[in-house]
Formats: structure tokens, C-alpha cells, sequence
């Protein structure tokens, strides 16, 4: 096996055409902002699998107990949390999340 060394686009590529900012003070702004927002996808990430899990925990106990998988007057709640708090987008952001803690239905 052979292994090589990459090099990160960070290291060669300069500030400027790694964000598209114009000028270097723009650039060093932008790189900071970027570094917050990958801390926050993390969070953002870890969440998400988190309430998978609580919502795994949900759906097993349900099926035990003779129950469906899917409560779609819930999911009706949830899809209107995320809409009235972010909009139409919020809808499709719910979706996405229903889709990752209950699979596609
Ligand atoms: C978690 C539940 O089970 C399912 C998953 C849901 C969810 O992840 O929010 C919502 C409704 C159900 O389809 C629940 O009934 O609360």
C-alpha cells in the first residue's frame, strides 16, 4: 500500500480565493465566521442524532406495544413547529429530519 501525503487546500490555496473575498481583512473575517459555522454544524449534526435516537426510543416502545412505526398527526405537529418558526424551508427542514428519525414512509 502506498501512502501520500496530502497537502490541505488551506495550506496552499491563499486566503483570498478560498473564501472569494476581495481583500485580505475580508478574507481573515470570513475564515472566522466559517470555523463558527462548522463548530455549529457539529452541534447542529449532534443534535440531529440525538433526536433520532429519543424518536427510535418512541417508535420502538409503540411497536411493542402493537402499535404503527408513524403517528402522522404528530409529524403534523412537528412539520408546523418548523414552519412557523422558519417559514416554508422550515417545512422541508422537518421532512428531512421526520425522514432521517423514521425512514422514508
Ligand atoms: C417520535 C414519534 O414517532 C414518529 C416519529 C416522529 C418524530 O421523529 O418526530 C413523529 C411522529 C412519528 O411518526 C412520535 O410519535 O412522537
Amino acid at each position: 500500500m502506498t501512502v501520500t501525503a496530502t497537502t490541505p487546500q488551506s495550506a496552499t490555496t491563499p486566503p483570498t480565493e478560498r473564501t472569494g473575498a476581495r481583500t485580505a481583512e475580508a478574507a481573515e473575517v470570513i475564515t472566522g465566521a466559517r470555523e463558527r459555522i462548522d463548530a455549529l454544524d457539529d452541534r447542529i449534526i449532534g443534535l440531529v442524532q440525538e433526536r433520532m435516537a429519543v424518536s427510535a426510543v418512541i417508535q420502538k416502545e409503540r411497536i411493542a406495544s402493537g402499535g404503527r412505526r408513524v403517528n402522522l398527526s404528530r409529524e403534523m405537529e412537528v412539520l408546523a413547529h418548523y414552519r412557523d418558526a422558519l417559514g416554508k424551508p422550515g417545512t422541508a427542514l422537518a421532512m428531512t429530519l421526520l425522514e432521517l428519525c423514521r425512514g422514508r414512509i
